[in-house]
């Protein structure tokens, strides 16, 4: 609209504009914002993606959807909002992960630019690398509350959203979250993984029944429990998804293992309590609170600390509640937890809040687990409005040319002493020349045992560490193929270790994705101690090893990126404190640290 009055913008932008087609990743906090800033201005060929449904909770900032879209596809919804502002604009919507095969280098080379409005760092990291291939500029952008950034990413001149290791996302040790929490976090961690053992994506790495090879209680392990009545409910040594289902999920059968037998059990693994506080087991039959019900009553059920006694009786509910809603899906299928999703977020602040008694922890409100369990940094409209504003005035500069007027900008929660709310960058940040991404000859090392490691272990470190979908690997020079993305042709191989299949240390290994258009060289590095695996890049530090990568479920707003500011994962801050010189102005210096985005808990195994 704003492009075609004459003398608003120049020619040269008004031509540009005219002639642009752009993507916009996300149609979130930021991503109405962009979409709704796009067509005011008058770009005429948008394509949005966005894979979500629209939910109540989107409406205070999501200004592009009211109430009857609750329910409806995001990017649909966006659509026919904007086009009520500007009629003439071709917008293409799709309701769809970005992640899709659909989405090849192909369809990203027919855009000028894309502009990322995203919440985890799988789909940045996806994106980024999509752009790297298609070489087409990407804007990058993200808040945490009233912090935010964007950020042009173009290949071969500025850094790439992987150029620099992420800050590692918290994590717990596996052992204090089974054996001996003692913070309110630990038990909401615990809480989750029980609902995904009971009702959702089982994980191995998520056991939520006591360890007996926690290192601190070597020795004892529990050896009396294990032939003593108190194991009777032990069951670990089938899933627990079983056990529950041969109760039928009744709440007292699963009360009465979880929060009786299995601390009975870790009670008897005596030296994890020699210079601890103890847990002390619970029966459903002597609930505290239960006599004072009337008392507890008042106030806002969500802000109130709910006795023990209520919280076994939303423990109840929302164990049927979950279990019906698992049983209407098709075989096999699971649910996944959401904090906006009633039963499952009462069943984590129930169970959270029984462990945290019976380990002298103090209880939280369901209103604050959310906000822990969530992950949650309040989204503010304004700044994804703020942030939305800069990455269109950003896409136009780069419409023009103006590539070197496209320096990173990053809000500022608080003016600074200089009296900016907006500081940004003085110059574009060169690549990292040996980004693991983006450098002409990608290279990382994999430090693994060799040993023990096996080619499904291989498989999961490509996809959860260098974030590929679908990875091929070969010997370099050999060609010998050792895994390939075709299903079946390599599952034969699944179990043996890469010492097996004769992969020896030093061993390079060539590894691409398709989809992605990305090949990197990979490394192997023998580690007698190592227990699973690891990235090393030539860079500098050690990159993420497994898990550490799990995403954002429930990281609330459009985390930013990269930049300068913030506190995640999720927790904490992992924003950038970004250095001012004496002009007030931030320094170039090398590349900066991304933040990462708040996502969820993380477990390590001791
Ligand atoms: N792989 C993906 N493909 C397409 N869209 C994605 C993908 N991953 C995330 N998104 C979308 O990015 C948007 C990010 O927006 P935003 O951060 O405001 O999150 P939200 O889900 O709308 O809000 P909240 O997390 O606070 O409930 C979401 O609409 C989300 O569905
Ligand atoms: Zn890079």
């Amino acid at each position: 609209m704003v492009a075609r009055v004459a003398g608003v913008f120049d020619e040269k932008l008004t031509e540009a504009i005219a002639n642009s087609k752009i993507l916009v990743v996300g149609a979130g906090g930021i991503g109405c914002e962009i979409l709704k800033n796009l067509v005011l201005t008058g770009f005429p060929q948008i394509e949005i993606i966005d894979l979500d449904t629209i939910d109540v909770s989107n409406l205070n900032r999501q200004f592009l959807f009211h109430k009857e879209h609750v329910g409806k596809s995001k990017a649909q919804v966006a659509k026919d909002s904007a086009l009520s502002f500007n009629p003439n604009v071709n917008i293409v919507a799709h309701h769809d992960s970005v992640i899709s095969n659909d989405y090849g280098v192909s369809y990203f080379k027919q855009f000028n630019i894309v502009l990322n409005a995203l919440d985890n760092r799988v789909a940045r990291n996806h994106v980024n690398r999509m752009c790297l291939a298609a070489n087409v500029p990407l804007i990058e952008t993200g808040t945490a509350g009233y912090a935010g950034q964007v950020e042009l990413i173009k290949k071969g001149v500025t850094q790439c959203y992987e150029c620099q290791p992420k800050a590692p996302q918290k994590s717990f040790p596996g052992c204090t979250i089974r054996n001996t929490p003692s913070e309110p976090i630990h038990c909401i961690v615990w809480a989750k993984h029980l609902f995904n053992q009971l009702f959702g994506e089982e994980d191995p790495d998520q056991d939520v029944s006591p360890d007996t090879a926690d290192p601190e209680a070597a020795g004892d392990a529990g050896s009396t429990a294990l032939t003593s009545e108190t194991s009777s409910g032990n069951v670990e040594r089938k899933s627990t998804r079983a056990w529950a289902a041969e109760t039928n999920y009744d709440p007292e059968k699963l009360f009465a293992k979880l929060f009786g037998d299995d601390i009975r059990y870790l009670l008897s693994m005596e030296n994890l309590w020699k210079k601890r506080r103890p847990p002390t087991p619970l029966s459903w039959d002597s609930l505290p609170g239960k006599d004072n019900i009337e008392i507890q009553h008042s106030g806002l059920p969500d802000q109130r600390v709910w006795s023990v006694y209520e919280c076994a009786q939303v423990f109840a509910a929302s164990c049927k509640a979950l279990q019906t809603d698992l049983k209407s899906r098709p075989e096999g299928d699971h649910l996944v937890w959401d904090k906006d999703e009633k039963s499952a977020m009462d069943f984590v602040t129930a169970c959270a809040n029984i462990r945290s008694h019976i380990f002298n922890i103090p209880l939280k409100s369901r209103f604050e687990i959310k906000s822990m369990a969530g992950n949650i940094i309040p989204a503010i409209a304004t700044a994804n409005a703020i942030v939305a504003g800069l990455a269109v005035l950003r896409a136009q500069a780069l419409l023009k040319g103006e590539i070197e007027a496209c320096t990173s900008v990053y809000l500022r929660p608080k003016v600074n002493h200089r009296g900016q709310l907006f500081v940004p960058e003085k110059t574009l940040t060169p690549p990292n020349p040996k980004c693991y991404v983006c450098s002409p000859k990608p290279e990382v090392a994999l430090a693994c045992n060799l040993k023990h490691l096996t080619l499904k272990d291989l498989n999961t470190a490509f996809k959860e560490g260098l974030n590929m979908q679908a990875p091929d690997a070969t010997v370099e020079g050999k060609g010998l193929v050792v895994l390939s993305s075709e299903p079946g042709e390599t599952d034969h191989n699944n179990e043996k270790t890469l010492e097996e299949i004769g992969l020896n240390d030093g061993c390079a290994l060539l590894v691409d994705d398709f989809l992605q258009n990305y090949e990197v060289r990979v490394r192997l590095q023998q580690e007698d101690e190592e227990k699973t695996w690891r990235l090393v890049t030539d860079a500098d530090s050690p990159m993420l090893g497994p898990k550490e990568e799990k995403t954002a479920n429930g990281s609330s707003g459009s985390e930013p990126k990269p930049g300068p500011s913030r506190s995640k994962e999720d927790s904490d801050s992992d924003m950038e404190i970004i250095e001012e010189d004496d002009d007030g102005e931030p320094k170039p210096k090398p590349p900066k640290r991304r933040r990462t985005e708040m996502t969820d808990e993380v477990v390590e195994l001791c």
